[in-house]
């Protein structure tokens, strides 16, 4: 069926924020804020811009509500999306085409996640427009740098005073593509480790047989890691885990060899080699044992080994506990999210470990509830992917869900424990 007017001009708006290159590392991020202050204003939201660092603009908008005491709801999403290969896309990744045939609109960021981006601004418009009026205070904030840490944006932005102000008590945050119909909710997610590992011994003739060269002590140590990563990947692939409850352990770069203008030195074994390792741990991962088998398997001393991490997230928050967001029935919030996606006839998967990382992270670690959830069913996930797309009706369908997720978490239920505690409604 064609799009009602309305809701051609919200494909068209998306599209136009599509269009706007906020790739790492160079993020238009000027550019995409004055879109979206613009998209603000239409929407009746007051806006505040924050520079908690020079150049790496976060936008704070406000839907005040009645009840400005209650605990506030806040709907983020990150500015910035990944880099592509756009002659290895069909096209290209910031033409936000829609192809007619299909009904997909392609283009990078269209999955992650400038779609949740301005779905929460189109709810919004239709909520208003409606009549309707939150209890608590609304936020929605568009942060920088969620795809390369989120250091200078979400990291920062929870311990601003302005955070403080917001007293929030429930963060949604960006999800993943469900192939299948039901929607995909996440209530946690895993740790990065990023690690090196450095090999050293002695330099030979290529033709001399030797024990304990470099390159023979990091493919012993390859080779650990390879049969852990097989272990792990193993319980996934017989159903028995899921991919956001195992201990993933990927090979992200090796470094050896003597390089010459025309390439490399072959007769010449190298005193030094090293691999890169991106490590994500879940929640529940026995951290202790992996740090021990790190030592003694993986880069023993022994063995003229060493090892560096250059990112190590813990899996606790910083009160000590595992960072998860109960899913169930104790947590009223949930309750009335999973009630909101299927009044507005959406079906709620069961609840996940996010296998990656997201800003989430950031509010869980100061003991906020956050859920991470993108509302596309029916989708191939291609985030980070070559042809990323998002099908119009599902971009659709997905503003129909947030009304319905905004009216219901927005609304105060008489009765319920708010004005005593943060966690509770
Ligand atoms: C760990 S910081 C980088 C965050 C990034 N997020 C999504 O892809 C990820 O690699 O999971
Ligand atoms: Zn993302
Ligand atoms: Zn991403």
């Amino acid at each position: 069926a064609s799009p009602s007017s309305s809701d051609a001009d919200a494909i068209s708006r998306f599209q136009e924020y599509l269009r706007i290159d906020t790739a790492q590392p160079a993020p238009d991020y000027a550019a995409a804020v004055a879109f979206l202050r613009e998209q603000a204003a239409a929407a009746g939201l007051e806006a505040r811009t924050l520079e908690l660092v020079a150049g790496k603009p976060l936008l704070l908008l406000r839907w005040p509500g009645r009840r400005p005491s209650l605990p506030s709801i806040l709907l983020n999403s990150h500015t910035d999306v990944v880099p592509s290969e756009p002659h290895k896309w069909d096209h290209l990744p910031f033409s936000a085409a829609l192809d007619e045939a299909s009904g997909r609109i392609y283009a990078r960021g269209s999955q992650d996640m400038k779609c949740v981006g301005m779905q929460y601004l189109e709810a919004i418009r239709r909520l208003r427009s409606a009549g309707f009026v939150p209890d608590r205070n609304i936020y929605i904030t568009f942060v920088p740098d969620e795809e390369i840490g989120g250091h200078q944006g979400a990291e920062l932005f929870v311990s601003s005073k302005e955070f403080k102000e917001m007293n929030v008590g429930l963060v949604l945050d960006e999800g993943l593509a469900s192939p299948q119909e039901e929607y995909r909710v996440f209530y946690a997610e895993r740790s990065p480790w990023w690690l090196t590992i450095k090999a050293k011994g002695a330099p030979g003739h290529g033709a001399k047989l030797y024990d304990g060269s470099a390159m023979e002590n990091l493919m012993k140590s390859m080779e650990a890691i390879r049969r852990f990563r097989t272990s792990q990947f193993d319980l996934v692939k017989s159903g028995e885990k899921a991919e956001g409850d195992v201990v993933s352990v990927n090979f992200a770069y090796l470094k050896a060899g003597t390089p010459t203008p025309t390439g490399f030195v072959m007769n010449l074994q190298p005193s030094e080699a090293e691999v890169g390792l991106d490590i994500r741990i879940p929640p529940s991962a026995h951290v202790e044992a992996l740090e021990r088998r790190l030592v003694e398997e993986w880069a023993p001393s022994s063995r003229n080994l060493t090892f560096e991490f250059k990112q190590k997230m813990s899996v606790l928050d910083n009160f000590g506990k595992p960072a998860i967001t109960p899913a169930d029935s104790t947590n009223p919030w949930w309750l009335l999210l999973e009630e909101a996606v299927k009044s507005a006839g959406g079906k709620p998967g069961k609840p996940e470990i996010f296998p990656a990382s997201t800003d989430a992270r950031y509010f869980r670690k100061i003991g906020l509830p956050a859920f991470g959830f993108s509302p596309m069913a029916n989708t191939p996930i291609l985030l980070h992917d070559h042809n990323e797309f998002l099908h119009k009706d599902e971009y659709l369908k997905g503003i129909g869900i947030y009304e319905s997720i905004i009216r219901t978490l927005a609304t105060h239920k008489d009765g319920a424990k708010d004005d005593e505690s943060r966690a509770e409604l």
